[in-house]
């Protein structure tokens, strides 16, 4: 591999003599002598290291290393007639990873270039670990044979190691939150939380607090502070879910929070800032509902500086058979052809979501090594059978309220869709198919409709 390093030394000659030297031992080097063309060029080319003088022409190097290095994979060496310790410490501290001092050996620079192009390894081999590790864990896999979806996941990977904002836009169930996880696992950030906002769960009353926080005493009831989920997420993700659903006026605050990454408590005076990576996720169109006066089209704007678009199931049917292996391991069960055959001829309206599911109540249901190839549908028969049972146990009136709303969900594969038939809103849906989700404990192992609901 080539090793692409960058010289940022004010000094004419140093300058010279470093470029001329390091492309003698097989480096690529490109030099500058001004902080703001360094700043340019680090941008817009991805060197693996780069060599920074602490005085330069038009600014500090270290500047400009606080500057770039959270956004940038380059490693920054330090090189100053000005060392001493605290120069030393303030240069580590603004992220570089080695320091030299003026009047250095050439074999010194060699020997710290070589750590920091190890270090740099290191760094790309834990990354690919890490993710392998959380695709193995959480039963995920971003293998596909579907060219479409392999340039999603292509888009997803370049994006995800910048700090951009980005709009996930999706059906139900396409996996925008799995890939929102993997946004945050492959960045820089992954150390840090990765916060869920699902906005559809958050009545509009309690927006501002839970997003922001308060202060005590804010309003009845606020006994002591309370710190709001931006706040938790600083150094990390925070994934702004059903943002379609964010009631107008929390827009505008949420608007101001997106652009300047500073809010107030409620209740609060000072201004708190926070450095998060924003993913947003929808399944609604989002410019049909800035037409009809629904959401911000500045908000929409900040949000979509990257806008995926993540495929249906039934446009990436070439995967079908691989994600039904994937969720059978677990179970230790097979599938036939036939079965297979079922599978590759449904139209998944429920997509990843439906065909999980279904695969998990085929196996549970099914007696030998194979699952039974008549399983290998959602059937809505079954859930007829399951009625009588239902009545048996002498269900409340908000129980068959639930019951009919999955029921619904599961037929018609959107809570849009669900809101119009009710004749309720969509948050209404979402705040009754969230509350099914969290009693499916009650019901567990009975292969009742919602017990096959997952809405994570
Ligand atoms: N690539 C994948 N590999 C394995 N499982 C997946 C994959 N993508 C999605 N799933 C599974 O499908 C289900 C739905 O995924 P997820 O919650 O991310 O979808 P979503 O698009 O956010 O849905 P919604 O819009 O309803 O919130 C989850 O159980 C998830 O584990």
């Amino acid at each position: 591999m080539e090793v692409s390093i960058l010289v940022i030394e004010d000094d004419e000659s140093l300058n010279r003599l470093l470029t001329k030297k390091l492309r003698q031992k097989g480096f690529r080097v490109d030099s500058t002598r001004s902080g703001e063309e360094a700043e340019k060029l680090l941008k817009e080319n991805n060197y693996e290291i780069a060599l920074v003088d602490i005085k330069l022409t038009d600014m500090s190097g270290l500047e400009l290393i606080r500057e770039l290095s959270p956004h940038t994979n380059t490693k920054f060496i330090v090189v100053t007639g000005y060392g001493d310790v605290n120069t030393a410490v303030e240069a580590m501290r603004a992220g570089a990873s080695d320091f030299i001092q003026k009047p250095f050996s050439f074999d010194i620079l060699e020997v710290s270039i070589n750590r920091a192009i190890r270090e740099k390894q290191l760094e790309e081999e834990n990354r690919t670990l890490r993710s392998f590790l959380f695709e193995k864990e959480h039963d995920i896999t971003f293998e596909t044979r579907s060219p479409i979806f392999r340039q999603v996941l292509e888009i997803i990977e370049n994006a995800a190691r910048s700090d951009i904002n980005i709009l996930l836009r999706g059906e139900t169930g396409t996996g925008k939150e799995v890939i929102a996880r993997y946004i945050h696992r492959v960045s820089d950030r992954r150390d840090k939380p990765f916060i869920v906002v699902d906005c559809s769960a958050i009545p509009e009353h309690l927006f501002e607090s839970e997003l922001f926080g308060h202060e005590k005493g804010a309003y009845t009831g606020a006994v002591q502070r309370k710190v709001g989920l931006v706040e938790i997420a600083d150094g990390g993700t925070l994934f702004l879910d059903e943002i379609g659903e964010v009631p107008l006026p929390v827009q505008a605050k949420l608007l101001r929070f997106v652009e300047t990454r500073k809010f107030r408590r409620v209740g609060g005076l000072k201004e708190i800032g926070v450095n998060v990576r924003i993913v947003a996720a929808t399944n609604r169109n989002l410019k049909e509902m800035v037409q009809k006066g629904e959401f911000r089209s500045d908000l929409l704007y900040r949000l979509n500086s990257m806008e995926v678009e993540i495929p249906p199931l039934r446009e990436r049917k070439e995967d079908i058979p691989m994600l039904a292996q994937l969720f059978l391991k677990r179970f230790k069960k097979k599938i036939g052809e036939k079965g297979i055959k079922l599978l590759m001829g449904y139209d998944w309206p429920g997509n990843v979501r439906e065909l999980k599911n279904t695969i998990e109540r085929a196996s549970l249901l099914s007696k030998g090594d194979y699952v039974d190839d008549s399983l290998c549908l959602p059937s809505i028969s079954e859930e007829e059978a399951c009625l009588e049972d239902l009545f048996s146990k002498m269900p409340t009136l908000r129980d068959l309220e639930l019951f009919y709303v999955s029921y619904l969900y599961r037929k018609l594969g959107s809570a849009e869709r669900v809101a119009e038939v009710l004749g309720c809103s969509r948050r209404t849906v979402f705040r009754k198919l969230k509350e099914l989700r969290d009693r499916n404990g009650d019901l567990e192992g009975r292969p009742l409709p919602w017990s096959a609901l997952d809405i994570n």
